[in-house]
């Protein structure tokens, strides 16, 4: 028995590490750093330690930048000698790509293990940050890590697929608009990672399926009562649903920005400012369409002893998770709220490249 912390709750440190900017050593053989936080100092640090340093972009981000992707999902370009500070984040952050559309050429690496670079990137989006990290390799990483106080994570510990358990840490009878006979749970994963909500309103018979809403963080909707989504209308109508009918769940799932973060998500606002739609501006800036998770939802309904649910929503992917995770989807109940002049193209370009339905 040891004091020290597993693989699983190291993760946490080197979440921490990467947004402050401080490299994290992965146990096959490679330090990393987040382009998004480096800084002067620990860049000349990475290229005194090597000749060869990679930059790895995911397969999205390379295609905006028309480089080859030899991995599929990331590409590993090769350091140029000029490369700048402002130049490695220009490769990053599609902000000014627009005005600068060649920063070429850039070659990829085809040799070598792409396993631990994907990790890589799957490490730096978990951390919200660009997905785009610096890497040089070392011979024994133990010892390095050892050697300058960083943070070793195991590649198995980094596979999203692979997240943490979520464990229940308290609940407490909450009275609300919607009803008074209101309760929030908390849950947090032991990963160090965000902790999720479950609204349970009025006392669902467990023997049947629950009215359910898997709602996901929306802060500019939720909060500030944005119009460029239908967020804040689909949370508040859930709830209202849930309490004309006397019973429901809803998950309040901390996945702001479809699993990007807030900052990425301003980041995708600014590219739909100059004229890409919500998915293409996902994309651009290296990430999927969609980065959610929904088996946290089903770990969570589970743990509260639900299998059957009545699920809210427009996005048959939600209805598709939840079975694959073993819960009974009895119905899928439309949720069509909130619509308005600022979030028409938003809510067409869902339907029409995410498969929900209008
Ligand atoms: N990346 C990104 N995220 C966005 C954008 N607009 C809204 N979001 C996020 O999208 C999520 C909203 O998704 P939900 O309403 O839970 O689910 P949905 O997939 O739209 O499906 P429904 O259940 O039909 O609402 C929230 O996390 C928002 O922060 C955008 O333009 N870009
Ligand atoms: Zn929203």
């Amino acid at each position: 028995m040891t004091f020290a912390p597993d693989p699983t709750e190291r993760l946490a440190r080197a979440r921490a590490d990467l947004r402050m900017g401080v490299p994290v050593v992965l146990e096959d053989g490679l330090v990393i750093l987040a382009v998004e936080t480096l800084t002067p100092g620990r860049f000349q640090m990475l290229r005194d330690m090597s000749e060869n340093p990679l930059l790895t972009i995911t397969g999205w981000r390379a295609q905006t930048l028309k480089a080859r992707a030899y991995d599929g999902d990331v590409a590993r370009i090769n350091l140029p000698e000029y490369a700048t500070m402002t130049w490695v984040r220009s490769i990053a952050d599609p902000a000014d790509d627009l005005n600068h559309p060649m920063k070429g050429p850039l070659f990829t690496v085809r040799d070598g293990a792409a396993g631990p670079h994907r990790a890589a990137i799957a490490l730096v989006k978990s951390a919200q940050l660009l997905p785009a990290i610096l890497s040089v390799e070392v011979f024994d990483p133990a010892t390095f890590a050892a050697t300058h106080d960083l943070t070793l994570v195991s590649r198995s510990a980094a596979d999203p697929a692979d997240q943490g358990a979520l464990n229940r840490v308290v609940h407490a009878r909450l009275p609300m608009d919607a009803s008074e006979a209101g309760r929030l749970h908390i849950f947090r994963p032991d990963d160090g990672g965000e902790e999720h909500y479950a609204i349970e309103i009025g006392h669902p018979d467990r023997s049947k399926p629950v009215l359910t809403r898997l709602h996901s963080a929306c802060f500019t909707g939720d909060v500030l009562g944005s119009l460029k989504c239908d967020c804040g209308p689909q949370l508040r109508g859930a709830m209202a649903q849930m309490g004309a009918e006397g019973a429901g769940v809803l998950l309040y799932l901390n996945q702001e920005g479809r699993g990007i973060g807030l900052a990425n998500k301003m980041r995708a606002y600014s590219l739909q400012d100059q004229g890409f739609d919500t998915v293409e501006a996902n994309h651009r800036l290296g990430f999927d369409d969609d980065e959610r998770n929904f088996r946290i939802g089903a770990d969570i309904l589970k743990d509260m002893g639900f299998s059957a649910v009545r699920l809210l929503t427009n996005n048959p992917a939600k209805v598709d998770k939840l079975t694959d995770c073993g819960l009974t989807v009895t119905e899928r109940v439309p949720l069509k709220v909130g619509e308005n002049r600022h979030n028409t193209s938003y809510l067409a370009t869902k339907a029409a490249k995410s498969g929900h339905i209008l």
